[in-house]
């Protein structure tokens, strides 16, 4: 971005201008919000402001159908994307909780700070205004905002509408920030303030500093969503053991599986990710081989296999309420296609007896329960381990015909719930 400035903005207009952009470029241009960021877009502005922007952005998204109808009452045609987005940020604003006086002035300030959108600024003042009169009562009254058709449909399909009403209320509640401990849960639970859930997570509320937080810097702990946790406790890597970490960036699962004493060799295609891979295992002191290397042309013999499939990232939407919105299913077919050569291929690498892992964050079945009813028909010497699932935490409801773990965002809706995810253990025949 051109114009944010590097000096902290008290009004909060660096803030919002930046938020603004961040629609701009999802809701326009089709852009993930951690590609943009990960481009460095908002690397100009103070810390402050930029968390500040990302979580106006993500409070927009999650919020963007019940802003659409309340803006839908006070405006006759529809105004150029960007001023429709300074419009969506200051409603979401004005309706949870925000003051009316500051969030319409900052408002204003970012339409009349553009060329091409300053004619609206008048505009923007009087439907923010009739906004702050009546908008939160009916923001409070409309139901949680509803996925896209893209993406709904299917899902319907799959888990029915009441399943989908409470994965969307899930979605709207966003997510805690989840910590993965090396030891002393409750100790760390009670010092940052959180709670241990079930599997071992320490959960706190999310809208913190997390390099700020005490244990960052020693390595105490990583962060990683609850759900994320169960492949690497359910593959039970044993010390001494030679573990293959497939599609393994930026190491969450690494560092759960090099702490059990196994000899980890993680793989993953991307130098970004694997730098941060690396940067994960020195902070927190824990050892993995490391390999850029695409999976698929990988070689060796392995006693267990993890293979975290790249996939939709449907599951994660709590965490990421842009992509419902950047993308329209169009290169799932692709993924799904790799998903399902990768788990040829990381098979061949299992040793006889072996046991592998495989899971993707997605809630759409191809992705899932389908991938491993397909690769058992295609392996005579493949089974699913249900007994693998008997772990803390984890609820035999939850376990779907084909003996997989299917996880969903409105689990654990009383713990602030959990990422999307579909698992399963599998044994190669000895
Ligand atoms: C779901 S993410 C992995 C998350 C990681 N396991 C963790 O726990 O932090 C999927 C990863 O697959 C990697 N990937 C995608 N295609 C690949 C390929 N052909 N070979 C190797 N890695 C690939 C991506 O770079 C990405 O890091």
């Amino acid at each position: 971005m051109s114009d944010t400035s590097s000096a902290p903005s008290d009004t909060g207009v660096a803030a919002r201008r930046s938020a603004v952009f961040l629609l701009d470029q999802v809701l326009g241009e089709g852009k993930l919000m951690s590609e943009l960021l990960g481009a460095g877009v908002l690397d100009r502005l103070p810390a402050d402001d930029r968390a500040r922007a990302q979580r106006l952005a993500q409070e927009t998204l999650r919020g963007l159908e019940r802003a659409d109808r309340i803006l839908q009452r006070h405006l006759n045609k529809n105004p150029p994307l960007t001023v429709r987005n300074a419009l969506r940020v200051g409603t979401v604003e004005l309706c949870t909780g925000g003051a009316a006086h500051g969030v319409v002035n900052a408002m204003v300030s970012v339409v009349a700070g553009t060329k091409h959108t300053s004619h609206l600024k008048g505009l923007t003042n009087a439907v923010l205004r009739k906004v702050a009169d009546d908008g939160p009562e009916a923001w409070a009254a409309r139901r949680a905002p509803r996925l896209p058709k893209w993406l709904r449909g299917p899902l319907v399909d799959a888990w029915g509408s009441d399943v989908m009403l409470a994965v969307e209320r899930a979605h709207f509640r966003g997510a805690p920030l989840d910590l993965t401990v090396k030891q002393d849960a409750a100790g760390w639970a009670a010092r940052l303030g959180g709670a241990v859930l079930p599997n071992g997570t320490v959960r706190i509320d999310a809208g913190v500093q997390v390099s700020a937080l005490p244990g960052f810097e020693e390595g105490a702990w990583w962060v990683q969503d609850a759900a994320a946790t169960f492949p690497a406790q359910i593959l039970d890597a044993q010390p001494g053991e030679r573990v293959l970490d497939l599609c393994a960036a930026p190491g969450g699962k690494t560092m759960q599986l090099a702490q059990t004493g196994a000899e980890v060799l993680a793989v993953d295609d991307s130098h970004a990710r694997m730098k941060r891979l690396k940067e994960n295992l020195a902070r927190t002191g824990l050892d993995a081989r490391t390999f850029i290397k695409d999976v698929r042309q990988f070689q060796g013999s392995f006693d267990a296999i993890l293979l975290d499939a790249p996939c939709s990232a449907t599951g994660t939407i709590r965490r990421h309420p842009d992509l419902p919105f950047a993308k329209d299913g169009s290169e799932f077919g692709d993924l799904i296609e790799l998903q399902a050569e990768m788990l040829d291929h990381a098979w061949s690498l299992l040793a006889p007896g072996g046991r592998m892992v495989f899971c993707t964050c997605s809630l759409l079945p191809d992705e899932g329960e389908v991938q491993i009813d397909e690769a058992l028909e295609r392996h005579a010497d493949m089974s699913v381990d249900r007994a693998a699932l008997a772990r803390d935490g984890i609820d035999p409801a939850w376990i779907s015909s084909e003996g997989g773990l299917r996880l969903r965002p409105d689990f654990w809706e009383e713990a602030g719930g959990m990422d999307g995810f579909y698992i399963a253990a599998l044994r190669k025949a000895g």
